[in-house]
Formats: structure tokens, sequence, C-alpha cells
């Protein structure tokens, strides 16, 4: 397939260019007045109208498309979209006043969406998250993370895997999938948290690993959760299986999680509504990617993370949905990219790297997606006729996307 006239080309990095630190975020290469070539579902070659090959332009698969910006596909590394149902009772409490802990406390929160996940079946979940997944595509979604932690049995855990595998088979996008099995702990468990942390050790590790259903491993860190010495032990155990942290840090408070992370070789460290002046320092300069989640922040009320901070500290930071029945229930990377702008304060630039190549970086598929590079999947969306860039995030709440492609062809869902 050629695309031609496109009005700007955006996200075109040289293939070394593996993710964007500190004050390289703002570095978004385009291409005014492009052609871009896609062949066998890659990006083969892209150039300026003005200097179009002849032999390009007499191919017949052509889209001519005057007046669009054409993006690389949003790249949401950090979402729980395998649910049993969704939590509008809530909404309710949280209109009146109630905060995310006081809701979970009265019985709401992950244990209420476990109980729902216990008794829900693989193909029930299978085809409520493919809805999700596929309204996400359309929103422009070409790559995404999918964690368990809703099940919090061995069994429910493995069920959950097994839905993101049959995901992974069915979609035509790349998905990581993360065991998050200390997502809270259950009832029974919530006075013997060894027991719980025994139990994910010694029979669900070796069950994930048997099956091959998970990349990462997931904790959340967080007072009232899992602490930092239970999350250390799991992170050891799971290293053992071969699986990289990707964690839920600071989210609610300083506990320290982030320095954990760090520590452990995270490839994330994912929320940081709470960057303290120890996130900050132990971002500076690290390889581990600070997960930003601005729409969690929207939806709960809660601080909004220091994007500026940590650019400003050389750290390496993504944009991702955190799409849950609880505390996001919107998986739409065009509003988190809004967010990202209007309340994290980054430029639109900024904020599409971090959701593009930075999110492709947090979920180590930076070779494959993220950016418009030859050879990289030909997974992009073309927008409706733009002004400019910034339109995009400045429109939020609606989306600018008129054509989603991926593997070079075009996506109907
Ligand atoms: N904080 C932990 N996990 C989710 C919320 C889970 C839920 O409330 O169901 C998050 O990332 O925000
Ligand atoms: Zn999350």
């Amino acid at each position: 397939m050629l695309i031609t006239n496109i009005k700007a080309l955006v996200g075109i990095h040289p293939k070394e260019k593996l993710f964007l630190r500190g004050s390289e975020l703002k570095q978004l290469p385009i291409l005014e007045n492009a052609w871009l070539l896609l062949e066998d579902g890659l990006i083969k070659d892209f150039g300026s109208m003005s200097e179009m090959p002849s032999q390009i332009s007499n191919l017949n698969s052509q889209i001519s498309v005057e007046g669009r910006f054409v993006f690389p596909s949003w790249c949401d590394s950090h979402t729980h979209i395998v649910f049993a149902a969704p939590r509008e009772e809530e909404f309710a409490l949280k209109i009146a006043g109630k905060t995310y802990e006081e809701i979970a406390a009265a019985g709401g929160g992950i244990l209420n969406s476990a109980n729902k996940l216990q008794k829900a079946t693989e193909d029930e979940l299978f085809e409520s998250a493919s809805i999700r997944l596929k309204d996400m595509i359309k929103q422009g979604t070409g790559a995404v993370e999918i964690k368990s932690g809703y099940g919090l049995t061995v069994e429910s855990e493995l069920k959950m895997l097994r839905v993101i595998k049959r995901l992974k088979q069915a979609f035509p996008i790349p998905i990581k999938a993360s065991l998050l099995a200390a997502h809270a702990y259950p009832t029974e468990y919530k006075n013997n948290h060894q027991a719980y942390i025994a139990l994910i050790i010694n029979e669900l590790l070796p069950k994930v690993s048997a099956e091959n259903l998970a990349d990462y491993i997931d904790v959340f860190c967080e007072k009232g959760f899992f602490s930092t010495e239970e999350t250390a032990q799991i992170l050891t155990a799971a290293a053992n299986y071969g699986l990289k942290p990707k964690i839920h840090a600071n989210q609610l408070s300083s506990s320290g999680a982030v320095e954990l992370g760090v520590k452990h070789d995270a490839v994330s460290v994912d929320h940081l509504e709470e960057t303290d002046a120890h996130a900050l320092q132990a971002l500076s300069n690290s390889n581990t990617i600070a997960t930003l989640l601005p729409s969690c922040s929207f939806y709960i009320n809660i601080p909004f993370a220091n994007a500026k901070g940590l650019i400003n500290n050389n750290a390496i930071i993504a944009l991702a949905s955190d799409y849950n029945p609880g505390s996001t229930p919107s998986g739409n990377m065009n509003f988190v990219v809004s967010l990202g702008c209007i309340k994290l304060k980054m430029t639109a630039e900024q904020a599409v790297n971090a959701a593009t190549l930075n999110g492709a970086a947090a979920m180590e598929l930076n070779d494959e997606v993220g950016s418009i590079t030859i050879g990289k999947k030909a997974n992009l969306f073309i927008t409706r006729p733009m002004t400019s860039l910034a339109y995009l995030p400045y429109s939020f709440g609606q989306s600018q996307i008129e054509t989603v492609i991926l593997n070079g062809e075009i996506y109907n869902g």
C-alpha cells in the first residue's frame, strides 16, 4: 500500500533510537508533504512528495490523504482489560466523595472484581475483553500490555492469563502479558500474607512458567496492599522464571516502590502520582521507564505525576491508559495524550513520543513498533484533516482518527 499526499508523517525515529530520555522527549521528527510505502506488513520506505520515485508512483494500491497526519499507533503499556464486569456502582460513591481507598475498604475495589471474575468463564472473559480491545484499536492503539490480577486464586489467575494468550492469538497487534496475582490480598489471606505469597511463588509461578503465560511480573506495591519487602520477595522469585518486573508504584503514597523497582531492574515503574524526591532521584538516568497514567489521576481525583520533574531529571517517561474497571474505565489513548498535555504539562511532541516510542520501550517492543521507521510493523493511524499536530491533544475527548492500519492493512474491526 502506498499512502500519498500526507500532510505530516509523524514520529520518524531512526531504528537505533530505542527510547527518548529527558530533554530528548521533545524531539518528534516530522516530514511534511510525504509518501509512505507499506509492504509485507512492514514500513518499507517513505519520503517527500516532491521526490517520489516514479516506479513507486505507479503502484496499484494507493490512498491519497490530503490534509491528514499519519502517526505510529499508540503503544499502551499498562492495562487491565480482562475483567468480568464494570463497577459503575462505585461511580456514585466516588461522586459522593468517597476515596478509592474507602471504596476498596468497604468491599469495592479489586476484591469486588475478583469475586465476579472467579465466577466468569474463560469464553465470557475473552468475549468482553475482545470488545474492549477492538474499541482501543479503533482509537489508535496498535500494541498493548494486559495484566492479570482479578483472579487472586491459582485457578483464576491462570484463567485470566489464558484469556490474554487467546487475545494474543486472535488480534493483529503485539500483546504482552503481566502476572499481577499480587494485586490485593484475598480476604482469607488478610492476616496471613506469607501464605498468599507462598501460593504465588510455589504454585502459581511454576504453572505460569510451564504454560509460558506471562512476559512480566507485576505487584501493587502500596500501603494496605503489598509492602516493599513482600514485593521484593515476589520479584526475586519471579526472576528465577525469567520474568522481569513492571510494577505499580507510588500511586497512593510514597512507599519506596520506585526505588525498589529500579533496584530490581524493572522494565517500568507505573503510576507515580506521588513523585517524591526519592523517586525522582532513583529514576534519574535509569533505564527503568516511568509510566504515567494521567487518566487514573483524572478519574479518581488523585494528584497528577510530576512529568516535568522526571524529564528534568533525565528519566524516560511513557504514557499509558491503565484501562480497568475501578480506577480508569477508559482505554482511549487520545484522551491520555490530551491529559499528558493539559495536566502533566507536556508539549504535544513530548506526549506523542511518550505514548508511542517510549510506550513501546515499556513493553520491550521498541524494535517492532512505536515509530515510523523502515522495517518496523506498519501499525499506524491516519487522522482527519488537521491544522497542526497540537490539534490532536487540543481536541480532547474527541478522536481525530479516521483510518487505522495494522500490519499494512486497513483495520475494519
Ligand atoms: N492500583 C492498582 N490497580 C489498578 C486499579 C485496580 C482496580 O481498582 O480495579 C490501577 O492501576 O489503578
Ligand atoms: Zn494498573
